[in-house]
């Protein structure tokens, strides 16, 4: 396939997704509460995330950040609330009913959780041949190598194993497997942690251009104040039990809670408030406003 009908091709497959009328907030998560014995996470948590959104997800740790992902995505099941993926019931539903839901996502779990047996490409086509087994080892081959360069790696990196890849090639390597079905909503646990500032900034970039060319929806944890402000078009704030504030991060800071005046007018956060001002000034930013935007 040349390079021009693959664009056309993820151009249509964008426009498809936007246009399809459950779209309007894929995640809808009303009065979730999760607890591990009598250790309560989640009080009656509720959370809209907007289709075609990178949203990031930030509470101090051990706030629940990842348990409520993994309940999103059916891996925690919660003690009661409703939550809703592209309009379907995913907790209370049966396994085969949610299967054309699941098919519709990509994780990429803290770590990168890239099999250490297998290479770059055969992790890729790990969901592929889980959701599509009929698909040929050519096309799987293909598919893998598109994936592999469009993550950034070069074409050779599909053949190495995860060792042979540095900490940001992993993550890349990771976001390759979790763009293998072409999913419309991705879960992204910390991927920016452990990678050096100038690889993490890069990182940032990449995710925020396969986004708006792909049409994805972005549910995104992270304790990265520089990605917060660069690719970010809200933040929830988790603390307290619950989703306390959702907002651009002039939204967040006009609201008094403690943990947020803390988060956001600390020093991490204006140094990393400041350097996304003087990236917009160089104009080496990205050309749509986000978080660190009112
Ligand atoms: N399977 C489990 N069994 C018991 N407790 C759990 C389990 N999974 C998570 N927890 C607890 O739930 C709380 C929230 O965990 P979670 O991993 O979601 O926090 P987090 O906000 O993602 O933290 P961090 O920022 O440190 O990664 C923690 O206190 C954790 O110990």
């Amino acid at each position: 396939m040349s390079e021009d009908d693959l664009r056309d091709q993820v151009q249509d497959l964008a426009e498809d997704q936007r246009s399809r009328p459950d779209n309007d907030y894929p995640i809808r998560i009303r009065g979730l509460t999760n607890a591990f014995g009598d250790f309560v996470v989640h009080d009656e948590v509720d959370l809209d995330v907007r289709h075609g959104e990178i949203l990031g997800v930030v509470g101090g740790s051990g706030t629940g950040k990842s348990v409520l992902m993994r309940s999103v995505i059916g891996l925690q099941i919660p003690q009661s609330g409703n939550i809703e993926v592209f309009g379907q019931d995913i907790i209370e539903a049966e396994p085969d009913e949610v299967i054309g839901v699941r098919d519709r996502w990509g994780v990429l779990f803290q770590g990168g959780a890239l099999f250490s047996t297998l290479t770059v490409a055969e992790n890729v086509q790990v969901p592929l041949k889980q959701f599509y087994p009929e698909l040929s080892q050519e096309l799987l081959d293909e598919i893998a190598r598109y994936k592999t360069v469009l993550t950034g790696l070069p074409e050779d990196a599909a053949s190495k194993f995860p060792s042979e890849l540095s900490g940001g090639m992993k993550k890349r390597a990771g976001l390759a497997r979790a763009l293998a079905l072409d999913p419309e909503l991705l879960f992204l646990d910390e991927p920016t942690a452990g990678l050096d500032p100038i690889g993490a900034a890069k990182f940032d970039a990449l995710l925020r251009e396969l986004t708006d060319t792909l049409g994805l929806t972005v549910f995104l944890i992270t304790h990265d104040l520089d990605t917060l402000y660069a690719i970010c078009d809200r933040v929830a704030v988790l603390a307290d039990k619950k989703v306390i504030a959702v907002g651009t991060i002039p939204e967040l800071l006009e609201t008094d809670h403690q943990w947020i005046q803390e988060y956001f007018n600390g020093p991490r956060s204006r140094a990393a408030a400041a350097s996304y001002e003087r990236s917009q000034d160089d104009g080496k930013a990205l050309d749509k406003p986000r978080g660190g935007k009112a």
